[in-house]
């Protein structure tokens, strides 16, 4: 695969803020009333730093997807604050966190999202289009090179495997530059083949373009492409896992049941 040199970053961005990109702080999340009242999230205090690549781990309904959307302003939680970029998302109102989604944070979900009568570069360039601006020529290459998507940007979705497709909303989600890309299971449709190339896409973008990646899964494989595993358990954080392995999550999961 060709080798790319890192892209120079926007001056005042460094290549590892001390700052974390996310924080939360003692978030809790209920749904429910009385009998039926469900406890998502309890507690929860969590930073993560800016150019790293952690994975959300845990048994199901331990409130990894409560977490991330909580995080990336799709849900509110019941108390507790976050921060994203040093902005305190809890405090704004629904327009600004719309805002907020569309300038500073990528989405990449299971279902690839892509608008089937758009080709690959309308499909990357789309959020930029629909907030009126344009993306940087040499960014764009960048990001579409790394990806190895440069002889695709012609096809529309059909034309393309699943493992491209998932590549073309990487891109998109990297074109704009957000401070963090959230992704919810993002290999959750593809063969172990394609998802492990979309994983390696991820490590490079964290590595080479600095970007912070939180990523939901269910699988120690794809959490072995992280820099760090965080774990949860009804709706708690009880591990931290730095440079897991497929064999070191496992073994942090079967602690847990899971
Ligand atoms: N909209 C909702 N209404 C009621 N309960 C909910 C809702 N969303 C989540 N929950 C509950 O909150 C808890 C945490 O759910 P969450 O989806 O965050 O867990 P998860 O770890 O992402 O699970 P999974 O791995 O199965 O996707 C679960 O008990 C779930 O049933």
């Amino acid at each position: 695969m060709t080798t790319f040199a890192p892209f120079p970053r926007p001056s005042g961005q460094p290549a590892s803020a001390a700052a974390p990109a996310v924080e939360a702080f003692e978030l809790s999340k209920h749904y429910g009333k009385a009998d039926a009242r469900v406890t998502a999230l309890d507690g929860v205090s969590v930073s993560f730093e800016a150019g790293r690549f952690t994975a959300i781990m845990g048994p199901s309904g331990s409130g990894k997807s409560t977490l991330m959307h909580c995080l990336a302003g799709l849900d509110t939680p019941d108390a507790g604050r976050i921060l994203l970029g040093g902005t305190e998302i809890s405090a704004l109102n629904d327009r600004q966190l719309t805002a907020l989604r569309r300038e500073r944070i990528g989405f990449v979900f299971q279902a690839f999202n892509l608008v089937p009568t758009l080709n690959a570069e309308q499909n990357i360039t789309l959020p930029l289009a629909l907030a009126g601006s344009t993306a940087d020529p040499a960014w764009f290459d960048y990001v579409v090179g790394t990806l190895g998507l440069k002889d695709r940007l012609t096809h529309r979705p059909h034309e393309l495997s699943g493992g491209q497709q998932q590549r073309v909303a990487v891109a998109r989600a990297l074109l704009t530059r957000p401070d963090v890309v959230f992704g919810d299971e993002p290999t959750g449709n593809l063969d172990s083949k394609a998802g492990g190339e979309v994983l390696a896409m991820l490590r490079r973008s964290s590595q080479e373009l600095g970007q912070t990646i939180i990523m939901v899964t269910h699988d120690p494989v794809a959490a072995s492409y992280a820099d760090r595993v965080v774990l949860m358990s009804d709706g708690h954080l009880v591990g931290d896992l730095d440079n897991p392995t497929t064999g070191s999550v496992l073994t942090a999961l079967g602690k847990l049941g899971a």
